[in-house]
């Protein structure tokens, strides 16, 4: 079944440029990004809360019965059994090894970015994870784990490092004011953050007031310029367990990727619900018509709740058939995960030696 996304509504929901004229505030005259000017190219006008709850709210709605039918079927394709050592390969690849509790330590950290360096040691030709993803005030001590791996250093000699994310934006609930939001990644980029996870104000928009979201996506955008000029990628986290219903999902997505958003990202990991398939299809569709209708390519993060290597591999399937495989690189798409990592080893290790390895083979985490 087809799932319409809305991607016809760059014609059909264009602001009135005579409405826009007469709008009091416009947030686009106090950011000057490039998500900015997408935007004002989108709504044909001055990016307002009233242009931009006219094109969010003209977007078509979900049909959620198709998009979970889609999911289900999605998730029931069978990979042939070679090709699943390279699809945990892959799932590996694409993984944000992630610790975000408050208990969090320089030797948890540590230990993670051993991990992330070295998923196996037992096995040489398994491969490093995409990126480490902590809280802001432990970026120095991932940096300094990761040494040579360190992504822009290992870029430096030609090769693949892995990367550090920070959480931020007053990271789980995103309650605070703006300036203590831009601090903490002022924070975190200075610290040298490769990726800042940020937050969407759920609150604000489920007020309706997209303006606001806007702004501080576009602000946070802004603060995650180098003064290299090498940008720190910025990834938004919906927290689709909030945001309710698909229609919302779908609106704050289009709304994230209008503003700039480098990577949409489901979830904080940090709420009952987290990421599920269909969400995950629905903001697929929702970067795939973008890429459709501006060439622009955004990534897609499902966080939360992903530990098995059966899901992991639904999620590759759904990229592929979705954004299609070449969203299946690291710069596209990631899994946000705690504990993926161990049981994609265990299957791993299961292939190769063809019998499962006792509980001891995974680092406890
Ligand atoms: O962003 C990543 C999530 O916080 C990780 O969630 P998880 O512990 O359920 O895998």
């Amino acid at each position: 079944m087809t799932i319409d996304t809305g991607a016809g509504s760059r014609t059909a929901h264009p602001a009135s440029s005579a409405e826009a004229a007469r709008a009091p505030h416009t947030t686009a005259q106090s950011a000057s990004s490039a998500g900015a000017a997408r935007a004002l190219d989108l709504l044909d006008g001055p990016v307002t809360d009233t242009t931009l709850r006219r094109y969010l709210e003209g977007i078509p709605g979900v049909d959620a019965v198709g998009l979970e039918q889609r999911a289900a079927s999605l998730g029931t394709r069978s990979i042939k059994t070679s090709s699943k050592k390279l699809a945990l390969d892959r799932v590996i690849e694409l993984i944000d090894l992630t610790t975000l509790e408050g208990s969090d330590t320089p030797g948890k950290v540590r230990s993670l970015v051993a991990k992330a360096i070295t998923p196996d040691p037992s096995d040489p030709s398994c491969p490093q994870v995409a990126a480490v993803c902590v809280y802001g005030d432990l970026v120095p001590v991932a940096i300094e784990a990761l040494g040579a791996h360190h992504a822009p250093r290992a870029k430096a000699h030609g090769v693949t490092g892995i990367s550090v994310a920070a959480v931020a934006t007053a990271f789980p609930s995103g309650r605070a004011s703006l300036a203590v939001k831009l601090a903490d990644v002022a924070d975190a980029v200075a610290a040298g953050a490769d990726e800042i996870d940020m937050v969407i104000d759920r609150g604000a928009f489920l007020a309706g007031r997209y303006g606001e979201v806007f702004e501080q996506i576009v602000a946070v955008k802004e603060a995650c310029r180098r003064k290299d000029g090498d940008d720190a990628h910025l990834k938004v986290i919906l927290e689709v367990g909030e945001l309710v219903t698909y229609d919302n999902v779908r609106r704050a997505s289009w709304l994230a990727v209008l503003a700039g958003a480098d990577f949409i990202k489901t979830s904080t990991g940090k709420v009952t619900s987290n990421a599920t398939l269909p969400v995950t299809l629905l903001m697929l569709e929702v970067v795939r018509d973008w890429h459709r209708m501006t060439g622009e390519k955004v990534g897609v993060k499902p966080a939360g709740g992903i530990r098995t290597s059966k899901d992991a591999i639904k999620y590759l399937v759904t990229v592929a058939e979705t954004a299609g495989e070449e969203w299946l690189q690291p710069h596209l798409f990631r899994f946000g995960a705690s504990s993926l990592l161990n049981d994609v080893l265990l299957q791993r290790q299961k292939i190769r030696t063809g019998h499962y390895s006792g509980a001891d083979y995974v680092t406890i985490d």
